[in-house]
């Protein structure tokens, strides 16, 4: 297989959202979790989405998981790797945006890199180097409060020059409208006043055409689905890749109760939550009980037992952000992260136990914690839910054949729960 794009994404459900956006501009795509073993049967793709979950881990090792990917995709033939960011630049000031570029653009070669996390199908826009979640500057949108990154500074050349060894550039719209001649001159001036990263601004899908084009000249790139699209144009526009309508798998229905599992504390979700709860069962599960140990894992398993063959179920440690916080006051932001992801995986591992076959996982962070349990080794797309949602149907593993919906924090309107388990068959 020679490969016309490489993606590495930061974490899983960024993965499935960019895979969807290629999957819909017309390449044939697969979503892997992590670098897949030589023996996993792949079908022949012009994309691969490699996902790790590296986004708030520490810096050096998020370098070195995305530098390993980026040359197994590069060996199979990925000319142009892109490296798949939140749309909401979910980073710190020590990284890890940062860091992987500054090791990427190493080992690309590359002079200054174009980073744009716009994506204007989910509100996310960029201007002046400012992004904006709908009509919100980051730092006053619900990012603020984000339980792992809270986002306080909505310019990214300063977000991304605290966290980068790099000096970084802007790109603005004035210049991106001009096209993708006007962006490659920017960006050789960038390169030449010593510039190793160029925010971008980008407001509508013709920008990112523009861009796509543009960064299709260099070998890295940078950003979130918004990119993608433009890669994938840029791609087909100039002949490299032949447009394959986009065939969703459905595959056999695999049927059975289903579950939604739920650990991101985003005001969407917390939202998708309330509103399920209006037609499903909903078992909130204490955050604090989970702290101290694992029976409220068991007891949530006792729970879902007693009602699945009947409707399906929604499990969740969400909560708002004074409890979050006071939470993460007590036992440090890192642990109670860690230990609410390890929890909802056991549920998720019970649950398959129990005979779930379709799950749906609410949360970036918790969906990596969930999918790794479930030993998952890859994904094919199927129908899209809501912009930047597909289904996703299982290759390989232990549990033969799984429906899932691996579903970012922030995406969906606020019936996303039915919506989704409507067609996941
Ligand atoms: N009640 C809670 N209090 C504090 N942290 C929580 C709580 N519930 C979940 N978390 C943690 O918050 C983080 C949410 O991140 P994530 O799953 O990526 O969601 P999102 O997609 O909204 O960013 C996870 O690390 C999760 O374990
Ligand atoms: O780009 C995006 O916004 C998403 O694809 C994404 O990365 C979401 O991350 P989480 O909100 O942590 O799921």
């Amino acid at each position: 297989m020679t490969l016309s794009l490489g993606c590495i994404a930061d974490d899983y459900t960024g993965a499935s959202d960019l895979a969807n956006t290629l999957a819909k501009e017309g390449l044939r795509t697969i979503q892997t979790i992590g670098i897949p073993t030589d023996d996993l049967a792949l079908p022949e793709v012009d994309a691969i989405v490699v996902s790790l979950k590296i986004r708030s881990i520490a810096a050096p090792e998020a370098v070195e998981r995305a530098r390993a990917s980026d040359r197994w995709l590069r060996e199979r033939g990925a000319d142009h790797v892109m490296y798949k960011i939140c749309s909401t630049f979910d980073s710190t000031d020590s990284g890890n945006i940062g860091p992987v570029l500054d090791s990427l653009r190493a080992d690309a070669g590359e002079t200054t890199v174009l980073v744009t996390p716009a994506f204007p199908q989910t509100g996310r826009t960029v201007y002046q180097g400012n992004l904006f979640v709908g009509a919100a500057p980051l730092n006053e949108s619900p990012l603020k409060d984000h339980p792992l990154n809270p986002m306080h500074d909505a310019n990214l050349v300063r977000v991304l020059a605290r966290q980068s060894a790099a000096a970084v550039g802007l790109v603005d719209l004035a210049i991106v409208a001009r096209g993708a001649e006007a962006i490659v001159e920017r960006l050789a001036q960038l390169a030449s006043d010593g510039n190793g990263a160029a925010i971008t601004d980008a407001v509508f899908e013709s920008d990112l055409e523009a861009i796509g084009a543009a960064a299709l000249r260099q070998r890295l790139s940078i950003g979130a689905s918004g990119l993608g699209l433009g890669l994938a144009r840029g791609l087909i526009a100039a002949g490299t890749v032949r447009r394959h309508e986009r065939t969703a798998v459905y595959g056999k229905p695999v049927g059975g109760p289903a579950a939604v599992l739920a650990g991101s504390c985003s005001q969407a979700t917390l939202k998708q939550i309330a509103k399920a709860e209006q037609t499903m069962p909903v078992l909130r599960l204490d955050p604090e009980k989970l702290m101290n140990g694992r029976e409220e894992a068991q007891l949530a398993l006792d729970w879902a037992a007693e009602r699945m063959a009947r409707t399906p179920v929604i499990i969740a440690s969400s909560s708002n952000p004074v409890d979050v916080s006071r939470l993460q006051t007590r036992y440090g932001r890192d642990a109670v992260g860690k230990v609410i992801e390890q929890s909802l995986a056991a549920i998720a591992e019970g649950l398959v136990e129990r005979g779930v076959r379709r799950l749906i996982v609410a949360g970036g962070e918790t969906s990596g914690a969930v999918v790794d349990r479930l030993a998952i080794p890859a994904f094919q797309l199927g129908q899209e839910i809501v912009a930047g949602v597909p289904v996703l149907h299982s290759i390989g593993g232990r549990h033969g054949g799984m429906v899932l919906a691996l579903k970012s924090g922030n995406f969906g309107g606020e019936s996303f729960f039915a919506d989704a388990l409507a067609i996941m068959a």
